[in-house]
C-alpha cells in the first residue's frame, strides 16, 4: 500500500508498546499535565490483543517503581499484587541433591523481603486500566512497523501495519492500511529486543562505546498446586543442575495467590553448545528431587517465553535522539542477578515523561530530550544496576562455580564499600558469536516427556493460546533463505530447531533422510525474540506480525 494512503493522526507523544515502561510513561505524562492543568494527548500502540496479552515475567515485584508512580496502588480494591514474599531461598543443585545457602551469604541488595509476588500481565492490565482513566488512548491490536522521520532526520511518529495482506504480499479482501501516528516526542518501550529498537540503535548510534547487549531467554510455566505442597510467599531460585558449569543460567519457583506457583527458567544465550536446548533443559529441571514434588498433583495452566536482557549498566545505550527515548528493557534496564526489571521500567517510563513534559511545556518538537539520558546513573535505576554490574561477566568469564562466588564477593564489596576491586568489566562479544561447531561438543540427549511433568514443545504452546492469522507474510525473515541449511546445519546442526522455544524451526527431510529443508512454522511463535538474538549467522529478523497475532497470555 503506498504510504499517501495512509490515515495520520497527531498526538503529543505516542508511546510503541503497554508493558510497564510505556504504561508509566503514559500515566506520569498525564498526570504531569493535571498538574500543570494542560492538555498533553498520549497514545500507545500494542501488538498483543489486549494490553497484558504479550507480558511474561516471573515475578517477584520490586515495588518501588510502583510507590513511585501511583502512591495509593497499595489501597486499591483492585490492587493487582497481594501476596508478599514471607521466605526466600536460595540453592545450588546437583544431580541428585540440593544445598541451601544460608541467607546470611547473600548480599542484601538480593533480599526480597518487601517484595511481591504475582503476574506482570495483571500489573500491566491495572496499569492500562489506570492510563485509561487518566484519558490515556491504548490502542491493542496494533503493531508499530515502521518508524517515521521528518525532512530533518529526527523521529516523528511512528506507522502501524498493514492487515489483510495474504502470504504471497498481495492484499485480501479484508485489506485496511495502517495508519500514521505523528507526535512531537515517540517513546520505545518495545521491551527486550525490540523489532523498531534494534533500528533506532543502528540508525542513531546508540550503542557506541559501550559493551555489546547481552541476553537471556526465559521459559515459565504456572501451575496450581495442591493444598499440601503449596508454600504462599515462598520464593525460591537455583543455579547448577542441569546446567553444566561453563553454561550460565538458573530456576525461579514463586509460590503466590490461590495455590498458584510459578516456574521457570532462564538460560544465557551466550552458551556454547549448539545442540542445547532451553525449553528441554527446563522441562528437565522440573525432574529434579528437590523440585519434582511441588508439582506432584498439580495441574499446568499456562506457558510462555520471553527474552531478557543482561547486559546491565555497561550495556545501556545513549537513550534520547532526535524526537525519541527508549525506555524499559528496550534500554536494557534489568537488574540480571535480582531477576528483576519491572521496576526499573516503570522507572525509567516515569524518568522519560518527566524530561517529556518539561520539553512540552517549552514549546519544543522532534528534539533530543537530553535531561532523561543524562539522569539515569544518578536515579534509582543506576543506583539499581551499579553494584551488581560485574555479576554477569564474571560469570561469563568463570562459570559457574567460581563466577557465582566471585559476583557474590563483589556485590558484598560494593554495598560496603561502595568499590568493586574488578572496576566495571566488559562483555566480550555479542551471544550470536558464542556458538562452537557440532564437531567440537559433545551431542546433548534429553529424555522424553511424561506428559505429567515434563511436556514436548507443542503441548506447550497450545497453551500459550497462541493464535496468528496464517495466510499473511511470514514475520520471520531470512535474509538469505540458503543459510539455514546450507551453512548453519553442518556447522551448527542448525540450532534454531532447538533454541526456538516454540518448534517454529525444523528441518525436514525425505523417508531416506535427504534432501533436508528449513520449515518456520510462523504461527506457533510466541514473540520471544530468541532467534533474531542467537542465530549465528545474524540471519533471522523478527517483524511484528498482524496486529494482535501472537500469545495471549491471561496472567504470565
Ligand atoms: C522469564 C522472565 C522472568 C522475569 N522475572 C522478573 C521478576 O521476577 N521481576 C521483575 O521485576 N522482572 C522480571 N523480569 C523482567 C521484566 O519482565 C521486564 O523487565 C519488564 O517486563 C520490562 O518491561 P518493558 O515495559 O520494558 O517491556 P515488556 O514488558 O516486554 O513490554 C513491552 C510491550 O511492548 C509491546 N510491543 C513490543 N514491540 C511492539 C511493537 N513494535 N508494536 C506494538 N507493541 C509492541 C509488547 O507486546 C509488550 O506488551 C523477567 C523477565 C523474564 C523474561
Ligand atoms: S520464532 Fe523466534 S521469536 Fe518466535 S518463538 Fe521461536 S525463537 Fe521466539
Amino acid at each position: 500500500m503506498s504510504e499517501q494512503n495512509r490515515e495520520s493522526m497527531e498526538f503529543d507523544v505516542v508511546i510503541v508498546g503497554a508493558g510497564p515502561a510505556g504504561l508509566a510513561s503514559a500515566i506520569r505524562l498525564k498526570q504531569c499535565a493535571l498538574e500543570a492543568g494542560s492538555d498533553i494527548s498520549v497514545v500507545v500502540v500494542e501488538k498483543g490483543s489486549e494490553a497484558g496479552a504479550h507480558i511474561l515475567s516471573g515475578a517477584v515485584i520490586d515495588p518501588s517503581g510502583l510507590d513511585r508512580l501511583l502512591p495509593d496502588w497499595r489501597e486499591d480494591a483492585d490492587r493487582p499484587l497481594t501476596t508478599e514474599v514471607s521466605d526466600d531461598r536460595f540453592y545450588f543443585l546437583g544431580p541428585a541433591g540440593s544445598i541451601r545457602l544460608p541467607n546470611m551469604l547473600m548480599p542484601p541488595l538480593m533480599n526480597n523481603h518487601g517484595n511481591f509476588i504475582g503476574s506482570l500481565g495483571t500489573v500491566v492490565r491495572y496499569l492500562a486500566a489506570r492510563a485509561e482513566a487518566l484519558g490515556v488512548e491504548i490502542y491493542p491490536g496494533f503493531s508499530a512497523t515502521e518508524i517515521l522521520y521528518d525532512e530533518t532526520g529526527a523521529v516523528a511518529g511512528i506507522a502501524t501495519g498493514d492487515m489483510g495482506i495474504g502470504r504471497d504480499g498481495e492484499p485480501k479482501a479484508d485489506f485496511t492500511p495502517g495508519m500514521e501516528l505523528r507526535a512531537k516526542y515517540t517513546i520505545f518501550s518495545e521491551g527486550a529486543r525490540g523489532s523498531l529498537t534494534k533500528q533506532l540503535l543502528a540508525r542513531f548510534d546508540l550503542t557506541e562505546g559501550r559493551s555489546p547487549q547481552k541476553f537471556g531467554i526465559g521459559i515459565k510455566e504456572l501451575w496450581q498446586v495442591k493444598p499440601d505442597r503449596f508454600r504462599k510467599g515462598l520464593v525460591q531460585h537455583s543455579f547448577g543442575w542441569p546446567l553444566d558449569i561453563k553454561t550460565g543460567g538458573g530456576s525461579f519457583l514463586y509460590h503466590f495467590d490461590d495455590h498458584l506457583v510459578t516456574v521457570g527458567f532462564v538460560l544465557h544465550l551466550d552458551y556454547r553448545n549448539p545442540t542445547l536446548s532451553p525449553f528441554d533443559e527446563f522441562q528437565r529441571f522440573k525432574t529434579h528431587p528437590a523440585i519434582r514434588d511441588t508439582f506432584e498433583g498439580g495441574k499446568r495452566l499456562a506457558y510462555g517465553a520471553r527474552a531478557l536482557t543482561e547486559g546491565g549498566w555497561q550495556s545501556v545505550p545513549k537513550l534520547a535522539f532526535p524526537g525519541g527515548v527508549l525506555t524499559g528493557c528496550a534500554a536494557g534496564f534489568m537488574n540480571v542477578p535480582r531477576i528483576k526489571g519491572s521496576h526499573n521500567a516503570i522507572h525509567s517510563g516515569i524518568q522519560a515523561a518527566d524530561a517529556i513534559h518539561a520539553a512540552l511545556i517549552d514549546g519544543r518538537a522532534n528534539d533530543t530530550v537530553a535531561g532523561y539520558d543524562d539522569g539515569w546513573k544518578n536515579s534509582p535505576i543506576g543506583r539499581d544496576l551499579k553494584p551488581v554490574r560485574n555479576v554477569k561477566p564474571l560469570w561469563s568469564r568463570f562459570g559457574t562455580m567460581v563466577g557465582v562466588g566471585l559476583g557474590g564477593i563483589d556485590m558484598w564489596l560494593q554495598t560496603l564499600t561502595g568499590l568493586s576491586p574488578f572496576g566495571t568489566l566488559k562483555h566480550k562479544k555479542p551471544d550470536y558469536q558464542s556458538l562452537k561447531p557440532i564437531s567440537e561438543v559433545t551431542p546433548i540427549r534429553y529424555p522424553k516427556p511424561d506428559g505429567i511433568l515434563t511436556f514436548d514443545r507443542l503441548s506447550s504452546v497450545f497453551l500459550s493460546n497462541t493464535y496468528h492469522e496464517e495466510d499473511q507474510p511470514v514475520h520471520l525473515r531470512l535474509a538469505d533463505p540458503s543459510i539455514p541449511i546450507a551453512k548453519n546445519l553442518p556447522l551448527y546442526g542448525e540450532p534454531a530447531r532447538l533454541f526456538c522455544p516454540a518448534g517454529v524451526y525444523e528441518v525436514v527431510r525425505d523417508e531416506d533422510g535427504n534432501n533436508p529443508r528449513f520449515v518456520i512454522n510462523a504461527q506457533n511463535c510466541v514473540h520471544c525474540k530468541t532467534c533474531d538474538i542467537k542465530d549465528p549467522a545474524q540471519n533471522i529478523t523478527w517483524v511484528p506480525p498482524e496486529g494482535g497475532g501472537g500469545p495471549n497470555y491471561p496472567n504470565m
